[in-house]
């Protein structure tokens, strides 16, 4: 099974690109998503509150995303803190996730979506890292057309990341998603012929 790491900026179209990936039969792990699903766990609501304080959950006991938002990105050492309790938890679920499929799975590809795989130095034993990349122009107009976070929020999650033309040099592959998204989907249906030949 060939595993590959993904990443990109923020609404550059990580999670777009694996839809794609899941439709051609890769098994996909989206940290997200794992994040997510780590908040929903009373024990870790409950240590994200004794490192920020109340006001990190709801009156209705979830973790409150705007509050969280503003705390995070506006200072890099709270930050490195969250980082520090969540990504330990999240690389062993992707562990996991990976020796599942290779033992359960018929599937020839693992697909980690990892936002940051460059910054966090996050390593899975991957064989090769793609990034999804558009212009800064296009990454600020479909996050604030998805998430319509005003301009101080959106600078301060960008400055939390490191610039897409790094992440580019980074890369082994690079899936350019500046125009439509069925020419993103065509770029990853011949990479994965590339990797079937
Ligand atoms: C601060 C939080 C609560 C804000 O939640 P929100 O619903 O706005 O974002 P969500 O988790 O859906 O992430 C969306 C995107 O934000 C960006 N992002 C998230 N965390 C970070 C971070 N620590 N540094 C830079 N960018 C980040 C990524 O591009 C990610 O794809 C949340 O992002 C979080 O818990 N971040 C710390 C965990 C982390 O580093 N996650 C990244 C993947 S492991
Ligand atoms: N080629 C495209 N053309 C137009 N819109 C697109 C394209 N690719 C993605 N989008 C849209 O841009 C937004 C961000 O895409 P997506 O959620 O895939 O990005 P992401 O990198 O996973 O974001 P995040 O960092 O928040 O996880 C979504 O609303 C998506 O539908």
């Amino acid at each position: 099974m060939k595993k590959l790491g993904l990443t990109g900026g923020i609404a550059t179209g990580k999670s777009t690109a694996c839809e794609y990936f899941t439709q051609a039969g890769a098994v996909v792990f989206d940290c997200d998503a794992c994040v997510w699903e780590l908040y929903q766990c009373r024990e870790v609501l409950d240590k994200v509150k004794a490192l920020f304080g109340e006001g990190a959950v709801t009156e209705e006991g979830e973790l409150n995303r705007p509050w969280m938002r503003k705390v995070v990105f506006g200072d890099e050492r709270k930050k490195q803190k969250l980082q520090d309790l969540i990504h330990p938890m999240v690389r062993k679920e992707c562990l996991a996730r990976m020796a599942e499929a290779e033992h359960t799975s018929s599937a020839s590809l693992f697909i980690a979506d990892v936002p940051l795989l460059f910054e966090g130095g996050f390593d899975f034993g991957q064989d090769a890292n793609l990034v999804v990349a558009v212009s800064r122009k296009t990454q600020v107009q479909r996050l604030i057309m998805r998430s319509g976070f005003d301009d101080a929020t959106v600078h301060a999650i960008l400055e939390a990341q490191l610039p897409i033309s790094h992440k580019v040099k980074c890369a082994d592959v690079v899936l350019w998603n500046e125009g439509p998204k069925f020419v993103l989907k065509s770029q990853i249906e011949r990479f994965i012929e590339d990797l079937r030949s």
